[in-house]
């Protein structure tokens, strides 16, 4: 039975605890909800910052938007699409997606939009979460599941003069669809995810692009098309094609991709690959000199390997440049690269990606004892499955640390958390709350630690992904299939329960085998 969520000036402090709050309405907080109802579960809330449904769907509009892993594998698995117009579905289509399976689910009137979540505090005394919401309302819930994902946060470069550019400027995440681009000149900084889909469009419309590169990607051609409407018919009518697909999706993430990361030996099969986009790039890029500053000095896989159609085409036209030399500040007429060239601009982009640790700076949360999360984080985000802390009872992360495999679709993990996610909820029902024992915690995370040793990503590797002491929080270093393995069942004896009774202090039990 659905119960409609009061409004806000309705929600005293008192208002009755809910069950679960949502922190986030991307894919995972919204399979969250959708889970929730399915295990009859329906004093839920998601609060979500932004003013619509999507995540990361929402926030990133820039043109060319679109998924880089396939279409039928970068969704719901219980909610095949079979009318994705394209093998990779730009970001409009993703985001309607994503508002139908709230629908289908019946979750909408569980999603408060425009409310971020400020602050969380565990009440031992009451066994709750006391959640501060943005407007200044307080909510209660027994647990919290922190689904603010990891890109939530676009990052800005540390540039001098940012403020000085007297035209208008943009992060790719936060998109100004007022600014017209026809026959301006326009400063691209950045080259890599978002950068390589918004060129090729930008191109198109305005007079010169310079393109900022810091380093050059592995950029493997996307092989995009558009799926006939025969295509289509073919997937409704007979589930199991898509499923297939999806399968052989998945499969080829494993079997082609993983083994380019999974080892920082030597491998031939890298190599292969590296030879592989280095003759494509020469193939593509018109410009010899051009073609050899896009040719990567690293192992493949170092950064996160890209994939585009267009983008080597677009830097062949007349009206785009590729800029290696560095940048010494922003000036209010362009961009002055280290080499003392102030190349003028009218309009400034920023594809510079995202605070990586986004799920950490979300929300200030403070667990048993006053805890704070980054306290416990101050040396690095660890988490037991990427989802549990000792000391933060209830509570629990998807896409939290180590979690990123990036050979396959995010939604793919996203599922096997939540399932693991579910289980842990349902073996509360006595009224207890769950949390992590600090030995499985420590000990999940040492084994993390020594297997990232092995991987492509250890090392000189310079990436993204590594923060700026060379530690690795956000990879998980084995396949996809084995992290699903991992999260299919709670394992009992890595977790202890707290005895919770309202007005009681919260004592802790031993978790005993038969939980
Ligand atoms: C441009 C782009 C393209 C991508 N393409 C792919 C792809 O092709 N394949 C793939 O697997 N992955 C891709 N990703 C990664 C993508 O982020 C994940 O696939 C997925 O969308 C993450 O879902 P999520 O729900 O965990 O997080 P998000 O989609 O980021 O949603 C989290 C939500 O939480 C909200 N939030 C954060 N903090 C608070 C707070 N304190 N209070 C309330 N709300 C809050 C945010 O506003 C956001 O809407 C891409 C990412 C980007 C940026």
């Amino acid at each position: 039975m659905n119960r409609a969520i009061p409004h806000t000036e309705q929600l005293a402090a008192d208002a009755p605890p809910l069950q679960v709050l949502i922190v986030g309405a991307g894919f995972a907080g919204v399979g969250a909800g959708i889970r929730l109802r399915e295990a009859g579960i329906d004093n839920f809330l998601i609060c979500e910052k932004a003013v619509g449904i999507g995540g990361t769907w929402w926030h990133n509009r820039y043109p060319g938007a679109a998924c880089d892993i396939a279409s039928h594998l970068y969704c719901y698995s219980f909610e095949p699409n079979p009318n994705w117009s394209r093998k990779f579905a730009p970001q409009a289509e993703i985001q309607a997606y994503i508002e139908r399976c709230v629908d289908k689910y019946g979750i909408r009137d569980r999603i408060r939009l425009n409310t971020a979540v400020v602050s969380l505090d565990w009440e031992a005394e009451r066994g709750l979460w006391r959640a501060r919401l943005g407007d200044g309302s307080v909510r209660h819930s027994r647990h919290v599941i922190f689904a603010s994902g990891g890109l939530h946060l676009p990052a800005y470069p540390d540039i001098p003069g940012r403020g000085d550019f007297r035209g208008p400027s943009m992060h790719s995440a936060e998109w100004d669809a007022s600014v017209d681009f026809s026959g301006k000149r326009v400063a691209v900084i950045g080259s890599a995810a978002s950068a390589i889909q918004l060129v090729p469009e930008l191109a198109r419309v305005a007079a010169r692009i310079d393109v900022y590169q810091r380093t050059p990607n592995y950029i493997a051609p996307r092989l995009d098309r558009a799926f006939s409407e025969r295509e289509k018919a073919r997937f409704a009518r007979w589930p199991w094609l898509g499923r297939l697909y999806r399968h052989y999706l998945f499969l080829r993430g494993e079997w082609l991709l993983f083994p380019v990361v999974k080892t920082r030996r030597r491998s031939r099969w890298r190599e292969r690959l590296e030879r592989m986009i280095r003759a494509h790039i020469r193939a593509e890029v018109a410009e010899p000199a051009t073609a050899e500053a896009l040719l990567p000095s690293y192992p493949m896989g170092c950064k996160r390997i890209l994939i585009a159609d267009d983008f080597y085409q677009a830097l062949n036209r007349r009206n785009v440049e590729l800029v290696t030399a560095g940048i010494e500040r922003i000036a209010p007429e362009g961009v002055q690269t280290t080499g003392g060239e102030l190349r003028e601009a009218d309009i400034l982009v920023y594809a510079t990606g995202f605070d990586l640790e986004g799920y950490m700076r979300a929300a200030v949360v403070r667990g048993r004892n006053g805890r704070l999360l980054s306290e416990e984080w101050a040396d690095i985000p660890r988490a037991y499955k990427g989802g549990f802390v000792p000391g933060f009872p209830n509570f629990y992360f998807t896409t939290g640390p180590n979690t990123g495999v990036g050979t396959t679709s995010v939604v793919y993990m996203i599922e096997a958390q939540l399932e693991l996610i579910l289980q842990a909820i349902a073996s509360t029902g006595d009224g207890s709350a769950i949390e992590v024992t600090e030995d499985a915690y420590q000990r999940y995370n040492a084994e993390i630690r020594a297997a990232l040793q092995d991987t492509v990503w250890a090392g000189a590797c310079q990436s993204w992904y590594k923060r700026a002491d060379g530690e690795i929080a956000s990879l998980y270093p084995f396949n996809a299939r084995s992290y699903r393995r991992d999260h299919r069942q709670l394992e009992r004896g890595d977790f202890r329960w707290h005895a919770v009774a309202a007005g009681h202090d919260v004592r802790p039990t031993t978790a005993s085998a038969d939980r």
